[in-house]
């Protein structure tokens, strides 16, 4: 749950999590493509989610305090709520789901001030060589696009969508020659020697957030997409580090998508370890293992005053 008490102010929200939404045969989704990804939509055949709901609101302090359930809905009838709101859903995103069924929550029951979900899609690819195949399907591992969304009922009534994040995580992106990692800090406490091409392999998660929040309907940011660009991205470049490269990738996202305030980055650095430089009667060949923990992370947020350069 993103709620955190970091603040003065009391922490209260109660809700459901890991509720698996199977929607099958939902709109179709169309994008535009983009030149580092042909991708144009999702068949939305099965769209598969698991999502998570939270409602917040002064109304549930006596079920804290004194055990009145009296405006407790169950979070069992939350989960019966999200699974019925995705059989009467109409769009074809994850994202306009999540504000479709919050909003519906805040219609429905008076007394929710907030309603914060998030949600993870499961990927099913196409079955088949072609994935021409149109009724089989391979559930796909790695990266799932991620969404969440608050939406509040304002003092005079209104209900507003006060949260918009879109992602994409569990990227495993290697490239096996063409990034370096050199010229930090050496002191008596650095074992670590410099290097000059890497076989970078990182994890990454990946979210973005719209400058107006209708774009998410008209102007719609594919998972896939960015997930494209980032492979583009790291093709291409040779990356000094990879605080450098997710700032890259994150220029070029918005590069490519201009409806998109920012994109932010928590990446994971799971660099093999080397086992052996040099094969015999290979030219480029090495062996790697498995990295041993601890392992590094960055997380970085890119702005759109950040794009100096054309990348
Ligand atoms: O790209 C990297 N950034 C770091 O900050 C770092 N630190 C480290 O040990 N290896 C790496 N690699």
């Amino acid at each position: 749950m993103q709620t955190k008490a970091v603040t003065a102010e009391r922490t209260m929200y109660y809700g459901k999590k890991d509720v698996f939404v199977y929607r099958t045969y939902a709109s179709p989704l169309q994008v535009q493509p983009i030149p580092e990804s042909s991708f144009t939509g999702r068949s939305n055949t099965i769209m598969a989610m698991d999502i998570q709901a939270a409602l917040k609101g002064k109304a549930f302090l006596s079920s804290f305090k004194d055990g009145d359930n009296s405006l407790v809905i169950a979070t069992d009838s939350m989960k019966n709520f999200i699974l019925h709101q995705a059989g009467e859903f109409t769009g074809s995103t994850m994202d306009d789901l999540l504000q479709y069924t919050a909003v519906k929550f805040l219609e429905t029951y008076d007394h929710i001030q907030g309603v914060e979900m998030s949600g993870t899609q499961l990927p099913f690819k196409e079955s088949g060589e072609d994935g021409a195949a149109e009724t089989v399907y391979r559930e796909h591992a790695c990266e799932k696009p991620y969404a969440a969304v608050e939406a509040v009922r304002r003092e005079d009534g209104t209900i507003v969508l006060e949260e918009h994040v879109s992602g994409v995580t569990s990227l495993h992106l290697i490239k096996v020659k063409g990034s370096s990692f050199a010229g930090f800090i050496r002191d008596e406490y650095t074992t670590l020697p410099e290097t000059t091409d890497r076989p970078l392999f990182i994890y990454l998660d990946i979210f973005w957030r719209y400058s107006n929040k209708n774009h998410m309907r008209e102007n719609y940011a594919a998972a896939e997409q960015i997930q494209h660009i980032a492979e583009s991205v790291f093709r291409e470049l040779d990356s000094p580090s990879i605080q450098k490269l997710i700032f890259d990738i994150g220029c070029r996202i918005l590069k490519r998508f201009p409806q998109l305030a920012e994109v932010s980055f928590e990446s994971n650095n799971r660099t093999w370890e080397t086992i052996r430089e040099e094969i015999p009667g290979s030219k480029e060949g090495k062996v790697f293992t498995e990295p041993r923990p601890p392992y590094g992370f960055q997380g970085f947020t890119v702005f759109r005053e950040d794009m100096e350069e054309e990348i």
